[in-house]
């Protein structure tokens, strides 16, 4: 286990922060934790990497108390707002980054950590920026270079706390692809996100924080509920039998051509209320002398999952952030 927390909790005076989160993210895996503004994500992610102290719960990096020194060694740390010494160029601020970790002058100017920025530079899509001073890069580019100073040390574990907020579309493109290869190389990843589609893309378990609390967490493939919605692919169908099945259906139901072909094959896009909801639903086309060939669940997009998550969880709260 990488990182492990046991009711960790923050108040500040005004109340908010975020209470009892219990997480635990395994080696190897991209976990997201979603939640609307003020939720609580980066207070969450600022206990774990030592920079908030706890009010009440723990925590382990690698095995280390959070907190603990020892348990930052192998981590890699993308603040949410990020800010260099703007008189420094890019590869001064990775140089002083380096230092930070315990990496000598002398050990800095070596061939091969020479060759360690470049490559973080090339990553990060910074390439041949690296020279220019930190006061003539765009935001995007300083979030870039953020970027490279968490890659930096080879980071077994690397938070990112909104690592495309101020990227443009190529830029988020080219963070989502990085992402995944720190996947494939191995790598934890723990992601701070609104991009619901890097979420999408990258992610295996996904976590929704909201008003301070977690209110779910599991793989993606999972929480992504496949049972409101499937495909039912049919022969033997009319057009008319939409009507006709529509007099027929139970609350909660219903059945539209998503294609029809004139040889009576088509896809339907069925709704219903569970298993037994579908089998009714078999029994009437059965009844109506088309035949079903295959059932395909459909797979809730993570953007309505969302919504529903704020939803639900704000008529509980009764109120918005
Ligand atoms: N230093 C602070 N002092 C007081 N309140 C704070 C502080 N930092 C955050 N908060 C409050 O705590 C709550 C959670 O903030 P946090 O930044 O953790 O949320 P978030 O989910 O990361 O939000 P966003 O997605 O907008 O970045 C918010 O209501 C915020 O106003």
């Amino acid at each position: 286990m990488i990182l492990q927390t046991n009711g960790l909790s923050k108040t500040y005076a005004s109340g908010t922060g975020c209470t009892d989160i219990s997480l635990e993210i395994e080696k190897g895996r991209v976990f997201g934790l979603l939640g609307p503004n003020g939720a609580g994500k980066s207070t969450f992610v600022k206990m774990v990497v030592g920079l908030l102290r706890p009010d009440a719960g723990s925590g382990t990096l690698f095995g280390k108390p959070i907190g603990h020194p020892e348990s930052r060694r192998k981590l890699g740390y993308l603040p949410e707002l990020f800010r260099f010494q703007e008189w420094l160029t890019g590869e001064e601020v990775l140089r002083y980054h380096a230092g930070l970790c315990g990496v000598t002058r002398h050990e800095s100017k070596s061939a091969a950590f020479e060759a360690r920025i470049k490559e973080v530079l090339r990553l990060s899509g910074l390439n041949e920026r690296g020279l220019n001073r930190v006061r003539h890069y765009s935001k995007g580019m300083q979030q870039r270079l953020g970027l490279a100073c968490a890659l930096l040390m080879d980071p077994e574990f690397i938070i990112l706390d909104e690592p495309s907020s101020a990227l443009d579309p190529i830029g988020r493109y080219e963070v989502r692809t990085l992402l995944g290869r720190l996947r494939a190389e191995g790598r934890t990843v723990f992601l701070n996100t609104h991009l619901l589609e890097d979420v999408e893309a990258v992610c295996d378990d996904v976590a929704f924080l909201h008003q301070g609390k977690l209110r779910a967490v599991g793989p993606m493939r999972q929480l992504l509920r496949s049972g409101t919605s499937w495909e039912i692919a049919v022969s033997g169908w009319l057009p008319e039998l939409e009507a006709e099945l529509a007099s027929q259906l139970l609350p909660g139901m219903s059945v539209k051509p998503a294609q029809e072909a004139a040889d009576g094959s088509a896809v339907l896009h069925v709704a219903a209320r569970g298993r037994e909801q579908l089998g009714f639903m078999n029994r009437l086309l059965m009844e109506e002398g088309v035949t079903v060939y295959e059932v395909r669940p459909v797979q809730d997009r993570l953007e309505q999952w969302f919504l529903a998550m704020s939803g639900e969880t704000r008529e509980q709260g009764g109120g918005s952030e």
